[in-house]
């Protein structure tokens, strides 16, 4: 699904990426942990094509940047972010919204099919946003526009699905209930391979197989999340000693000094 090889990037003289190696398969979910400034986004954009190389290679849907049309490509991959959150327009409904994502363009042009309406229909019901079908997107709560831009995404059936920091200014509730269908989504037939971007150890659920550990600007591990998410690899990665504990088949952690 993704590969990169060797990829560095340089901007103003500075490393945002050195050296990263990263083979995504198909059947693998990742999430990507690291702390602020290590290079996460940056990451992100190189896989969206946003983000040119200085060196390496980078193979995304078997299709290898500098030889692929990226735009084309790009349909292929959901992107959850909170600019896009913000580039949604206030004054959309959200049923618009939601179609909108078949022609990954933020309002809507272009005429839909009634399968469309349909599908748009059935993904908001499975994320709890059926009764907003009418609202104006700007007066949603941050909760509900995350759902919003869910449902966005998976109208075009992307093949891989990206969520940088998705829970950001969610709620306890709003958090759990996001994570529950980010649980769910998991389980279908259908899923897109996720990658998710956080820096919260506990939003890594048990479908995350494996988690990629960034530190500045590189690859600190990476492997399954089962090996990666312990007290002696977390306490080296975050350089302070931590507590792990397991519940609900997630991974909790505190600082202990
Ligand atoms: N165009 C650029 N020129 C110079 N430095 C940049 C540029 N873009 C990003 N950076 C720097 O690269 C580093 C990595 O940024 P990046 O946004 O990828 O980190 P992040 O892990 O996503 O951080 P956060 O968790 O805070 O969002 C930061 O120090 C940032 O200031």
């Amino acid at each position: 699904m993704i590969h990169l090889k060797d990829v560095t990037v340089i901007r103003n003289g500075k490393y945002l990426l050195k050296g990263i190696n990263w083979d995504v398969n198909k059947g693998e979910h990742w999430a990507i942990l690291g702390l602020n400034g290590s290079g996460k986004t940056s990451l992100l954009n190189v896989i969206n094509g946003y983000l040119y190389p200085t060196s390496g290679k980078v193979e995304v849907l078997d299709q290898e940047f500098g030889k692929t049309n990226i735009p084309e490509l790009r349909k292929e991959i959901g992107f959850i972010s909170s600019s896009l959150k913000q580039q949604l327009k206030d004054y959309d409904i959200v049923l618009s919204v939601v179609l909108s994502g078949i022609f990954a363009s933020i309002g809507l042009y272009e005429a839909v099919e009634k399968k469309d309406v349909e599908m748009a229909r059935t993904l908001m019901e499975q994320l709890g946003i059926e009764h907003l079908e009418n609202t104006r997107y700007g007066i949603l709560s941050e909760g509900e526009k995350q759902r919003v831009l869910i449902a966005r995404a998976l109208m075009a059936k992307p093949k891989i699905l990206i969520l940088d920091e998705p829970c950001n200014g969610l709620d306890l509730i709003a958090r759990e209930e996001f994570l529950e269908f980010i649980d769910r989504l998991a389980k279908q037939e259908f899923c897109p391979t996720l990658i998710y971007v956080t820096h919260h150890v506990e939003e890594i659920l048990p479908c995350f197989s494996h988690v990629l550990l960034m530190k500045d600007g590189e690859v600190y591990e990476k492997g399954l999340a089962s090996d990666l998410l312990t007290e002696e690899t977390l306490t080296r990665f975050f350089g302070r000693e931590v507590s792990v504990q397991e519940q609900q088949n997630r991974t909790w952690i505190a600082i202990k000094s």
